[in-house]
């Protein structure tokens, strides 16, 4: 899409921080410093800030993937889902060699957790800042009901990545001893407020490019997650989700 593809900065990603993963150098190592967030209700997220560097990847998915839009029922309407979305289910090659180095340096760490392997992979494109997905866990197959892991790999623009439990705000505040995780390493310089759990429940934290997360436990069907619209000026962001068989 050279539309997005435009709007793409790849100099703004070379002081990515690091030690990342090189994209074009095979995996050096698993995923070090990778830090869990034990969340109410047995559910957890790991985050790893900054595991991939460069814009190269980003790059190329924006100019390589075919992306689509999609239009999904809503109430008695049909509406423009705010995304463009791509979707490689097992076996398919994904769109980049990299990807699959990711995906492999995935498995390397969750397969001995989960008990079988990331197979899919699910990108969404955010064209700016009015792209989103609203509050939902992934629900559809076995999350709905079992245990599972969804690792996120986020590249291009920086936004906001909120989780709350499920049940609405009373229930949220109820259990909002969640901790929040601490800010990057180069925001606190800036930044050095505490991140509370907003009074609502709502754990708010900004993917920046090359982050990962990783939700596990119980969080698809106790929690919920949504990247919210924002008014800033924001240019893409790329997601590419990672999946066991029978999720999504
Ligand atoms: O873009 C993201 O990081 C989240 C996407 C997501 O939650 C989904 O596609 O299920
Ligand atoms: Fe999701």
């Amino acid at each position: 899409m050279s539309v997005q593809a435009s709007l793409f900065d790849p100099s703004l990603f070379d002081d990515a921080p690091g030690p990342g993963l090189l994209l074009d150098a095979p995996v050096v190592g698993a995923l070090t410093g990778v830090v869990r967030h034990e969340l109410a209700r047995s559910a957890w997220v790991d985050l790893l800030p900054g595991w991939l560097s460069g814009g190269e990847l980003l790059e190329r998915l924006l100019e390589d993937v075919p992306w689509h839009a999609e239009r999904r029922p809503m109430y008695d309407r049909v509406v423009d889902v705010p995304r463009l979305l791509c979707h490689y289910a097992e076996g398919e090659p994904l769109p980049h060699p990299s990807l699959e180095t990711v995906r492999d340096a995935l498995n390397a760490r969750y397969e001995p957790e989960l008990g079988e392997p990331l197979v899919t992979a699910g990108l969404c494109l955010y064209r700016d800042g009015a792209d989103s997905v609203a509050w939902h866990g992934d629900t559809i197959g076995r999350g709905r009901t079992t245990d599972t892991v969804v690792a996120i790999v986020s590249l291009g623009s920086p936004r906001e990545f909120l989780l709350r439990p499920r049940g609405g705000g009373a229930v949220a505040r109820a259990i909002a001893g969640s901790e929040l995780p601490a800010p990057r390493a180069q925001e606190r310089t800036t930044d050095t407020r505490p991140r509370p759990v907003t009074a609502s429940g709502t754990i708010r934290h900004t993917l920046h490019h090359g982050d990962l997360v990783v939700m596990g436990g119980s969080c698809q069907r106790t929690w919920e997650h949504a990247i919210p619209k924002t008014a800033r000026s924001v240019g893409p962001r790329v997601s590419i989700q990672f999946r066991p068989r029978g999720v999504s």
